[in-house]
Formats: structure tokens, sequence, C-alpha cells
């Protein structure tokens, strides 16, 4: 049975999520009713800041080289005991190592910095950082389709998947209120300090979910603009509560994430018809969804290693808080899944049987650094070579995503045949 999430607001005025069914507007009343009545985060001290969001969180991790919120453990500690290091390391404080994001206050008066500042509230609201990211992977989609650089149909999917994305991680945060009033890397974000009322935070999103849908469905297809609406029900409605629930939340996420580049994909289309034939019959939109899918897990897994104490202080059920002694598995798991996917795209023709070779260079390197982070897990292994072993599988996810994606281009087999195709026509136009 699919869980359905809903809020109870208790008697300490704070929403959290608990699967039962019922529907969502009532989910969203009751947590605008007790938000508004809740006294907003921002009386309370806070420290400085240096990020937003996950991809702010993922800058500033980069940049400290550091672990999310977590002190080191203390000491070496043997793999039986992974749970109770965990256990200790969530009843102690949190360290101010975590990134957090900026403040949304403004110190000027002028309607420049009024704007200035609402701008940036709706932006946090957005996550742009991770919203781009979420652009980029629909554009790599669509151009891998043979999508033009002037088609209409390209303004109309970014513009389109923006606001749906805008409209996604809105949602999300008006969710996690109390989740993100906790954790340092989030605490400064706009609902939680109070910087935005989460009545106007609801009404953004749901403007911005009506007109992303609406360009989507005018610039390109049906298909795109429900695969859209899908994505924002997943991540708001599945993920956002999961997290909360289960250590599986983050295959949510993942498919979440997996679905833009198919979005792109199937917007090259000019109508709904041609677009789920594309869908039903062309498996390059389903190989790009799972090189998404499977680069992610890890990806995940890696910082949910470095921020696990932010989310067991705030009571996500992520791998590294419910177990954690798989965490170095789980990844292992899903970067050899890579391989399989990368071959797929030779053996339906998608890329030039070169691929095999360049992309398990990469996805090798990808699986090296996830199979040394999963030996951390063993007798000998120490918490410092093991928190070192998740950043250093985090940067590598970093790196391995746009070396792949411009490996998928480099050896595109599709357009190599296309060129030959047009230059044999060209030559002998009577044949
Ligand atoms: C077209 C469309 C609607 C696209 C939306 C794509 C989207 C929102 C992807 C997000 C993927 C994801 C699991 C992020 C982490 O959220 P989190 O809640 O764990 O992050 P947080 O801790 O920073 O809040």
């Amino acid at each position: 049975m699919m869980f359905m999430p809903t809020l109870t607001c208790l008697r300490s005025r704070i929403c959290v999520p608990r699967a039962v069914s019922s529907s969502t507007v009532l989910m969203f009343r009751r947590c605008l009713h007790s938000l508004e009545t809740a006294k907003p985060a921002s009386a309370r001290p806070l420290r400085s800041s240096a990020g937003a969001s996950t991809g702010d969180a993922e800058s500033a991790l980069l940049r400290q080289g550091s672990e999310c919120p977590v002190s080191r453990f203390r000491s070496a500690e043997s793999p039986q005991r992974i749970d109770d290091v965990v256990a200790a390391e969530v009843s102690a404080a949190p360290s101010s190592s975590c990134p957090m994001e900026g403040s949304t206050a403004t110190s000027g008066n002028s309607v420049v910095d009024a704007i200035r500042s609402q701008w940036r509230i709706y932006c946090q609201l957005s996550k742009y950082k991770l919203s781009s990211l979420v652009l980029v992977s629909a554009g790599f989609g669509f151009f891998s389709a043979g999508g033009s650089l002037l088609s209409v149909a390209l303004p109309s999917l970014i513009l389109g998947t923006g606001f749906q994305a805008s409209s996604a991680n809105t949602l999300n945060q008006l969710l996690e209120v109390k989740q993100d009033s906790v954790m340092m890397r989030t605490r400064k974000r706009p609902l939680p300090t109070g910087a935005v009322s989460p009545r106007a935070a609801l009404g953004y999103a749901i403007a911005s979910a009506g007109v992303g849908s609406a360009l989507l469905f005018a610039g390109t297809n049906l298909v795109t603009a429900l695969l859209g609406v899908s994505t924002i029900v997943l991540y708001a409605g599945l993920y956002t509560p999961m997290k909360m629930m289960s250590k599986w939340n983050t295959w949510i996420g993942a498919v979440v994430g997996a679905i833009p580049p198919v979005m792109g994909y199937v917007a090259t289309q000019a109508t709904s018809a041609d677009a789920w034939a594309v869908l039903s019959t062309d498996p390059a939109p389903w190989i790009l969804g799972a090189v998404l899918l499977f680069w992610q897990m890890p990806h995940f897994y890696a910082i949910s290693w470095m921020c696990k104490k932010d989310y067991a202080s705030a009571g996500y059920k992520m791998i590294s808080v419910t177990d954690p002694a798989s965490t170095g598995s789980a990844s292992l798991r899903n970067t050899l899944a890579l391989f399989p996917v990368s071959f797929a795209a030779v053996a339906v023709g998608m890329c030039d049987p070169w691929f095999a070779a360049t992309s398990s260079i990469v996805n090798g390197y990808y699986t090296w650094k996830a199979w040394s982070f999963s030996r951390q897990f063993g007798e000998n292994a120490e918490e410092s070579t093991r928190d070192q072993a998740a950043r250093s599988l985090f940067k590598a996810s970093i790196m391995h995503l746009p070396l792949l994606l411009a490996l998928l281009v480099i050896h595109d087999n599709r357009k190599t045949k296309e060129s030959a195709k047009n230059d044999g026509e060209a030559k002998d136009p009577d044949e």
C-alpha cells in the first residue's frame, strides 16, 4: 500500500509526518495552521552561515573538506560498535562544522533592499542551486535526444522545469520546518527563521507548479508536463515524509533526481503521442535516468554519512543513522550498477563500443572510492579513516557525473550514424 503523508500537529505546535491515507490539502491546511501559530526560530541565536540547501551544503562541504555537521568519532571502534558510536554522536551537541545557509535578513530599508531580500527568500525556497542542477540534467536529456538550440521547446523546458522544481523544493521546506529548524545546515532557511510566512510559501509553491506545468504543456507536450507533476508528487508527497520513516527514502529521492533528464529527452517531441512512443520504444531516456539514479545513491550515502549527526538530531531515518554499518556496502553496490547501465548504452546502439572502455575507467574510479569506503566498516577500521573515505567518495561523485555525461556525448553513436547518413545522401542525391 502506498503511503500518503499527512501531518499531525502536536501539542508543541509542530507538524510531524506520519503514514496514514489522507488528503494532501488537509495536510497543508493543518501544517499552515500550526506554523502560523508557532514561534519563529529567528528568536533563537543563530550561528554564522555558509550555504543553502543540499546544493549549498555540497559546495560548503567541498570548500571545507570537512564532515557535514559532525565532530569526528572519539576513537577507533570495532565494527560491532558502529551503531553505538552513532547513537553517542546523536546524543552529543552538534558541532559548528556543519555548512549552514545564509540569513535572509537585510540591513537596509530601501525599496531595492526589500526587493533584493524577497528575491533571495524565494531563491532559497526554490533551492536555486539544486534546481539549477535539475535544469542541467533536463537540458542534457534534451540535447541527447537531438533537440535543437533554436527550438521553442527548449525555453519552455528550462522555464517549466525550473518552476516545477521550485514548487517541489518549496513544498519540501513547508513540510520540514521543524526538522530544518533543528539542523545546523538548514536552520537559517526562510521558513524556520520566519522570513516568509507558510501561507506565502504555499502560494508560491502552487503558483510555480501551475505556471511550470502550463509552460511544459504549451511548449513541449503533455507527457513532459505530467512527468514533472509526478516528480513534484514523488518528492513532496513520498520522499519528504519517508525521510522520517525509513532508510529507503534515498531510493525515492534518487528516482526524483533521475526523472528530469527523461523529461528533457521526451520534450523534443511535438505531440504527446510521439513522446509516449519514445518512452515506450527508445531505451536511451531510460538509460539516462538509470545513470542519474545509480550515480545519486553513493553520492547521497556519502552526504548521509558526513551529515549523520545533523540528520539524526532532526529525526531523519537516513541509512547512516538507522543502519550505519551498511552505508559502505550499499554505496559500493550502486557504483557497480553503473557498469551494466553503461554497457547497455553500447548494447542498444546509443554509444559506440569505445564507451564500454572509457566509461569503465570513470565508473571504476567511483567504484574504487566506494569500495575504499565500504572497507572502513571492517574489523580494524578506524573512525577517522571511515569519515575520510566518505568525504573522498563524495568528492569522487562530484567529478564522476560530468565525466560520464561528457563521455556519453563524445561516444554518441546516433549522431555519428546520422551525419554519416547525411554525408552519403549529399554525395549521391539520386541514389
Ligand atoms: C521537475 C521537478 C519537479 C524536479 C524536482 C527535482 C528535485 C527536487 C530533485 C531533488 C532530489 C533530492 C532527493 C534532493 C534532496 O532533498 P532533501 O530534502 O534531502 O534536501 P534538504 O535536506 O536540503 O532539504
